[in-house]
């Protein structure tokens, strides 16, 4: 059975007299300790997905059945659980609370899970060992991004959830970080679901989800993912 399990979801918001359907007949699956992509240009309809993959937001209609329940059937208290303890998001702008610490920002997080990590323990396997009492922005964009991920690791939820997680880095930095969100599924197994535009990326997952004007257009397995230091873009 995968993991995740999305079953011809709809999103559809009422603007006016204008219906825009952001999910149109949205059916995929992600395998347990996978790297799945979405992979698709702007306005498609991703993020709603992964929003509601996150449990940020719900469908209009449809299954999303996470590890065999269905989420889109919770309620907001379940939801919040949800979100707390089984899901690690990871944004384009990072979102780390611009007043505490590097250890901090981890640290809160982890304040609220039942089994989480040491937070020193994973700000050093993302390389931030020297950058702990730092505030952000003290830090370069690819450093916010190393914690962002070391809070969403710390947190040691089973499914990460990142949306364009290199959109605003440079190349380099960029490969650095999806090295540890690769690593994040090859070598900690957890479930890994990237978006992006960038269909050089996605050579990296195991399973690459297409979607354009609110529908998915293919579903491709990738038998021999392309290790992170060979993409180029
Ligand atoms: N709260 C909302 N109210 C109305 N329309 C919305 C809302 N959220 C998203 N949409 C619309 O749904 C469509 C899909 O948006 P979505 O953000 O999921 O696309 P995306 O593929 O993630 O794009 P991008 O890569 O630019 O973030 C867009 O047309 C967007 O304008």
């Amino acid at each position: 059975m995968a993991y995740i399990d999305v079953k011809n979801e709809f999103k559809k918001y009422q603007m006016g007299d204008t219906e825009i359907v952001a999910n149109n007949n949205i059916s995929f699956q992600v395998d347990e300790g996978s790297l799945a992509v979405i992979l698709g240009p702007s306005g498609a309809g991703k993020s709603t997905v992964l929003n509601i993959l996150g449990g940020m937001d719900s469908p209009t209609s449809g299954k999303i059945l996470v590890d065999g329940t269905d989420i889109a059937q919770f309620n907001d208290h379940q939801l919040t659980q949800y979100r707390r303890d089984d899901v690690g998001f990871i944004f384009q702008f990072y979102n780390l609370i611009p007043n505490l610490s590097t250890k901090e920002n981890v640290e809160l997080a982890t304040s609220i899970v039942k089994d989480g990590l040491d937070p020193v323990n994973v700000l050093n396997e993302v390389g931030l060992s020297a950058r702990l009492d730092n505030f952000p922005s003290q830090l370069s964009g690819g450093e916010q991004q190393r914690v962002a991920i070391a809070r969403a690791l710390a947190k040691n939820p089973k499914l990460l959830l990142c949306d364009e997680p290199t959109g605003a880095l440079d190349y380099t930095t960029g490969k650095q970080v999806l090295q540890l969100l690769s690593d994040a599924s090859r070598t900690f197994h957890k479930t890994v679901i990237i978006i992006t535009h960038n269909s050089e990326i996605a050579k990296i997952a195991d399973r690459i989800i297409h979607i354009n004007d609110a529908k998915v257009r293919s579903v491709i397995d990738n038998a021999k993912p392309t290790p992170v230091s060979d993409i180029e873009w």
